[in-house]
């Protein structure tokens, strides 16, 4: 083979490798990425749920204090002020507890009855939880939020939280790694406290929030983000909003992508080194073969065709078989293969031709129609040197055939004129594992074919329901009408020897005989006329 050509088969096969392998990676990383971005979601949402606990437990606490105070004396009486300083003592979020009569005024807290009371805006008639702020204590004079509910009988109870320990408690510098956290009004959404750059998804309304949400895209900073929201249960008027940009999702999955980018080097390496050993290994059994021709370790093998009617030998299909030095026998497809792509074939061939000669001297003395057939291929065909050597065997042998595959029949045309000359020369033509090839069967007028050897397949299918068996009827009919002859091949039991008999298929070849033999063996038997395969015809 050319070494251009072998150079430019290498490298495709190598582009292709490093094609596949980059697929492969390509959809690793994909995954890779959509799980960093799952899992940065789900961290941003784990941690506004973690704030939203924390906050609304806090507020279900003061709330529950609010309801309670339904039943407190609004009339500021010791027994009142007493209540709301415990509550003041008991819970640290609340500075100070006031109490608001329906004109506005602020009459009493928890410090006390205050007298002149002082002017604030006049309760809300509405139920629930609110708040209001942030406003500057007057009593305390720090910024604080205000929490409220207005009584049954328009009264207002109210607690102030202070700004700092809400900032204090939420803690929310301890998430500087998101982009910002916020505990924002659900309404407007004006932050109240917040850690981090606020910024707002674009051509994308928030607000009001009223159910916890999913925003993702580019927000006001120019930034690619994801963003999670969730109303305060116990005070819907707030919300925790917590947001991380899609940056974050690389920064997280460095580690794994420098995971991923060894193992692609690995894996290129691996497969670099397959190709590598498989190229080494090729060249080793082309050096191999090299050397078992040298030292003739290849050698012949004979299967016998038998005439089924008088369970004579024939003549034989000569077979290659090498005595490896380490592996023992080895069959020819383990190397026929090499030997076919490296060339080395024809010197095989050729060599395989005079020494079946030579062997069967003695069997082709005592029968001069001693049938002999070698497997050939188109390149055989069209190698003089062979053809000469062929032609000088067919001076020893009579009954001389080739047998090639449909697939070689019909590869060059310069395969018939070769066939048109052996025929005109008297060496037999035979098509081998005839019925398994997908060309159509015009050829078999247009070649000169003499013989067909029925593929072992459709012998197996004797007596087995299978697709098979209905073609083997078909074949040798088709035989019949254009006149060929038929050897069957891979005849393994009596009763498939019997059948094909029993349909006029009178040569056989297979282990219901003999397997291929080594010379010795094989004049011993033709001497000896052993019959193995034993037949009740009847039982066809
Ligand atoms: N299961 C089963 N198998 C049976 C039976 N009877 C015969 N066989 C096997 O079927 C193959 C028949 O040879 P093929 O069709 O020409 O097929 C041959 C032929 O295409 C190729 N080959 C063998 N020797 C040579 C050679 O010297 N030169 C070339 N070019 N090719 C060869 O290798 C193929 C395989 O040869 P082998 O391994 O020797 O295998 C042989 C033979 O041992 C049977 O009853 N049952």
């Amino acid at each position: 083979m050319p070494s251009a050509f072998m150079f430019a088969k290498q490298l495709r096969s190598i582009a292709l490798a490093w094609l596949a392998c980059s697929l492969i990676f390509g959809i690793l990383l994909a995954l890779l990425f959509i799980q960093h971005r799952d899992a940065e979601q789900l961290h941003i949402k784990n941690i506004a749920e973690k704030v939203h606990f924390e906050l609304n437990s806090q507020l279900k606490e003061i709330d529950a204090f609010l309801n309670q105070a339904q039943s407190l004396d609004v009339n500021c009486p010791p027994e009142t002020i007493f209540k709301l300083r415990q509550q003041v003592f008991k819970n640290p979020a609340m500075s100070e507890i006031g109490i608001v009569n329906q004109k506005g005024q602020l009459t009493c807290n928890s410090y006390g009855q205050l007298n002149p009371p002082i002017q604030k805006t006049a309760p809300i008639k509405a139920d629930g939880l609110r708040y209001h702020g942030p406003i500057i204590s007057e009593y305390m004079e720090v910024s604080a939020f205000v929490l409220a509910r207005t009584r049954r009988d328009g009264y207002e109870v109210n607690v102030l939280l202070p700004s700092d320990w809400l900032r204090h408690t939420l803690d929310l510098e301890q998430y500087s790694a998101l982009d910002f956290i916020a505990l924002v009004d659900s309404e407007t959404g004006v932050p109240i406290i917040l850690q981090g750059g606020y910024s707002l998804p674009l051509n994308m309304p928030l607000f009001p929030i009223r159910s916890s949400l999913y925003a993702q895209g580019q927000f006001d900073d120019g930034e690619d983000k994801f963003l999670y929201a969730k109303p305060i249960a116990s005070l819907p008027k707030l919300a925790i909003v917590a947001s991380s940009n899609s940056a974050s999702i690389f920064a997280v999955a460095s580690d794994s992508l420098t995971v991923l980018g060894l193992l692609y080097v690995f894996v290129w390496a691996a497969l670099s080194f397959l190709h590598h050993y498989y190229e080494l290994r090729q060249l080793s059994l082309k050096s191999q073969l090299k050397q078992a021709i040298a030292k003739q370790q290849l050698f012949n093998v004979y299967q016998p065709l038998i005439d089924a009617r008088t369970q004579q030998i024939v003549g034989v299909e000569v077979l290659i078989r090498w005595q490896h030095p380490t592996e023992g026998e080895l069959g020819p497809a383990y190397f026929i293969p090499e030997a076919e792509r490296s060339g080395a074939i024809i010197e095989i061939s050729i060599a395989q031709v005079n020494t079946a000669v030579e062997e069967l001297q003695p069997l082709l003395a005592q029968n001069p129609d001693f049938k002999v057939s070698f497997n050939v291929n188109g390149q055989l065909l069209t190698c003089n040197d062979y053809l000469s050597s062929l032609y000088r065997a067919h001076r020893q042998i009579n009954a001389l055939t080739v047998e090639l595959t449909e697939r070689d029949v019909l590869s060059q045309n310069q395969v018939k004129q070769t066939l048109e000359q052996l025929v005109h020369q008297g060496i037999e033509v035979a098509v081998d594992d005839f019925g398994t090839g997908y060309s159509g069967l015009q050829y078999l007028q247009s070649f000169p074919i003499d013989l067909l050897k029925i593929d072992q397949s459709f012998v197996a299918s004797i007596g087995l329901d299978n697709l098979q068996s209905p073609v083997l009827n078909a074949v040798i009919e088709m035989a019949n009408k254009l006149d060929k002859k038929l050897i069957a091949e891979g005849v393994e039991t009596p009763h498939q020897a019997a059948y094909l008999l029993s349909k006029g298929v009178t040569v056989h070849q297979g282990w219901c005989y003999y397997k291929a033999l080594r010379i010795g063996a094989l004049t011993r038997i033709a001497q000896s006329g052993e019959q193995l395969c034993t037949m009740n015809v009847s039982a066809a």
